[in-house]
């Protein structure tokens, strides 16, 4: 488990493909140097298990399928990523329960300046839309950050300078493909909910009506 505070910035030393499964080398821009093999780092909020490291990097393994749904498949040698170590119980959680497994990219459509915040707006699959709402927590690229606004397909966030200076969202341009991880507390709920929950138009299941009422037995 992870909390989407990042830590710090790395770079993308050695990308080696395996068939569709690739061998990824990377180096903190800051200290790193206690690892253990076998421990959880999000990279770019992709939860990856150290392989082996070095005193300036470490390498992880990244599956076809992680490759696919994250944006890791897009990383050239170069690149820029976030990262975060795991959480260790008894730290702050100064952001929100992030597990690091990635449900789709979202696209950056817009960013307007606000003061010294800048206002993003991306696009996300709408199957992921019950899962999003209005001052709940998602994670972009690994960061734990606030919904602003939000509709059936698209979010907002309000970056701060402190965020943009401890991650790569300054590099955010319009277009840009970004990994997101909605809340863990939302899949719950909208997996209890089954039936009864409140999908977004277009996969939206029956509810409860006074006919499902009068049908199970409570008639009025
Ligand atoms: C503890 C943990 C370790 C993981 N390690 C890896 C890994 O080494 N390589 C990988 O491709 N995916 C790994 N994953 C899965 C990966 O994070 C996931 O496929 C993407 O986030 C896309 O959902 C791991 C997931 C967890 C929770
Ligand atoms: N919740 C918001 C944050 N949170 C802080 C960031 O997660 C943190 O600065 C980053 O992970 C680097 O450590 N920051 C914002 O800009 N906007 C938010 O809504």
């Amino acid at each position: 488990m992870f909390t989407g505070i990042v830590q710090g910035v790395g770079t993308v030393a050695d990308i080696a493909r395996h068939g569709g499964e690739t061998r990824l080398t990377l180096s903190p821009r800051f200290s790193l140097t206690d690892y253990v093999r076998g421990e959880s780092i999000a990279v770019n909020g992709v939860c990856l298990t150290v392989e082996s490291f070095s005193s300036g990097a470490f390498t992880a393994y990244a599956s076809a399928e992680t490759m696919t749904v994250s944006n890791l498949g897009l990383l050239r040698p170069g690149a820029p990523v976030n990262l975060e170590r795991a959480l260790r119980l008894g730290d702050r959680l100064g952001g929100h329960l992030v597990s690091g497994h990635v449900d789709a990219l979202a696209t950056v459509r817009s960013i307007r300046q606000a003061g010294e915040s800048r206002l993003c707006r991306l696009e996300f699959p709408v199957r992921l839309a019950a899962q999003i709402i209005p001052k709940g927590s998602v994670a972009l690229d690994g960061v734990s950050l606030t919904v602003n606004d939000c509709g059936q397909d698209y979010l907002e966030v309000n970056v701060i300078p402190a965020t943009q200076g401890e991650t790569t969202i300054s590099g955010w341009t319009p277009g840009t493909r970004v990994n997101l991880e909605t809340d863990v507390i939302g899949k719950y709920v909208e997996r209890m909910l089954g039936p009864w929950g409140a999908g977004p138009d277009s996969t939206r299941r029956p509810g409860i009506t006074p006919d499902f009422l009068r049908e199970h037995g409570f008639g009025f």
